[in-house]
């Protein structure tokens, strides 16, 4: 603790010196301004805000008695312990040691209360072992502007899709979380996570399937890094069945390279893609649907088997599309029990939950009713003004606030163009891979076609 004092002082000391000195004073010096400032207020407050948020243990009964032999005045309550400080860009982040007797969710439910006495933004504790808790600190709203910090490392399938509320990034990890579910209201900000993801795969060795029934208007500017598009049901139901049938090839290559016998070492019998030798192993296929009410409604018999088709194959890929490398990222403003049969049970195949905002807790249960009640109430409670702001969770309860960067169509484009050569083929995608875009000019007269609407 003395070193840590010793460095604070210093650190204050040199900033003290460029302020009266007038040296040029960047973002950065003011933000060591502000986590140097902040640090020095949670330790000088330490002692007493854990003993004003109920989070102190009484004294044990030996220093009780040591005290009482000693002649000495009654211990104080104890804190606990801190076992580490590390400031970081957004704030800082204490590890602490529980004292007996005390409990993680103890800090979870006193984090608001702690974030008023260290006069922080925003508090949040998370477990990070038995007995060891950690509190990340945010001095400023992190999510009011999005700024993502540069990856140090990408990994295949693992996006940096978004910012958390405590400064963290979350991923969109296709290998943890195969198959995820993202709802939300009109305007919450649904297509530009989506456009984000988009982004961010494009560099990596993936094939992008895109099901847009907006008639195409979110995916279709994409297309050059798209292996497979279609922008309406029935295009949706053919592409479907073409990638259960590739799913069904993959899998009889699996089985082809199992090869199983005595004197194989365990280590080399794989059940996924995963362990392939490389030069074999299929490219992993990440299906993004937008608008999956869309692929659910039907108006007459025909489009109800057509429906029906399509809902049976969306649950076969996400029942065994994991280790054939095929992962399903379903979008859409509302996905329950009143969209038909076997929708649920889609559904509760899709273990990541986002939520943007909702109108109603209904739209919000589907995402998360069935997982945390806590989560629910925090989709609800979003701010209209601020779309792009979600609720991710998984299907172990955990969640938490999130807001992507706010990717423009343009930028999304930009990606796509520039990584266009990475697009691998599928033999069975191969009807559906996307044409150029056309011109379409609406409204207005085409010069070729004098009088005529080129509409
Ligand atoms: N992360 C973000 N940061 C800032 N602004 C955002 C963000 N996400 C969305 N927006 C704003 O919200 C608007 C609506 O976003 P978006 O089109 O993604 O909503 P949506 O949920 O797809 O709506 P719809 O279902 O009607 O298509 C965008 O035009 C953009 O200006």
């Amino acid at each position: 603790m003395t070193a840590l004092w010793g460095t604070l002082l210093a650190v204050l000391v040199v900033l003290a010196f460029a302020l009266v000195l007038r040296w040029p004073r960047p973002t950065w010096y003011w933000m060591t301004f502000g986590i140097t400032f902040a640090t020095v207020r949670v330790l000088i407050r330490y002692r007493s805000a854990m003993d004003a948020c109920g989070l102190t243990v009484p004294p044990s009964r030996w220093r009780l008695a040591l005290a009482r032999i000693t002649d000495r005045p009654v211990p104080e309550a104890r804190a606990p312990r801190i076992l580490r400080l590390r400031p970081t860009a957004t704030g800082l982040v204490l590890r602490l040691k529980l004292r007996p007797g005390q409990d993680a969710f103890d800090f979870t439910a006193s984090s608001d209360r702690l974030r008023h006495s260290f006069a922080l933004h925003n508090v949040v504790s998370r477990e990070v072992r038995s007995g060891v808790v950690e509190l990340r600190m945010t001095g400023y709203d992190v999510l009011r502007r999005v700024r993502m910090p540069i990856a140090p490392r990408v990994e295949t399938l693992r996006v940096p899709v978004a910012l958390c509320e405590d400064g963290e990034v979350h991923h969109r990890d296709y290998r943890q979380v195969p198959h995820a579910l993202n709802i939300g209201a009109t305007k919450s900000g649904k297509s530009v996570y989506q456009r984000t993801l988009v982004a961010g795969l494009a560099p990596q060795n993936v094939a992008l399937v895109g099901i847009d029934c907006k008639n195409g208007v979110e995916l279709f500017p994409l297309a050059r890094r798209f292996t497979a598009l279609a922008d309406n049901p029935a295009a949706a139901a053919e592409l479907l069945a073409a990638l259960v049938q590739y799913m069904d090839r993959v899998y009889q290559l699996i089985r082809a390279e199992q090869r199983i016998s005595v004197a194989l070492p365990d280590v080399e019998i794989t059940a996924d893609i995963w362990d392939l030798p490389a030069h074999l192993r299929p490219v992993p296929v990440v299906v993004l649907v937008d608008e999956v009410a869309e692929l659910a409604l039907a108006a007459n018999k025909v489009e109800e088997a057509r429906r029906d088709r399509i809902v049976t194959d969306l649950v076969r890929l996400a029942q065994l599309g994991r280790a054939a490398g095929i992962h399903l990222e379903i979008c859409g403003q509302r996905f329950g029990s009143e969209l038909g049969k076997g929708i649920t049970m889609l559904r509760a195949q899709l273990t990541g939950r986002t939520a943007h905002r909702v109108n109603d807790e209904t739209s919000a249960n589907m995402a998360f009713g069935d997982i945390s009640p806590d989560a629910v109430l925090a989709a609800v409670q979003i701010d209209k003004d601020r779309p792009g702001t979600a609720v991710a969770g998984d299907s172990s309860g955990g969640w938490s606030r999130i807001r992507a960067p706010h990717t423009t169509l343009r930028q999304a484009v930009d990606v796509c163009n520039a990584h266009a050569h990475r697009t691998p083929e599928i033999a069975e995608l191969d009807a559906f891979r996307p044409e150029p875009p056309v011109r379409v000019l609406i409204g207005k007269i085409h010069p070729r076609s004098a009088g005529a609407s080129a509409f």
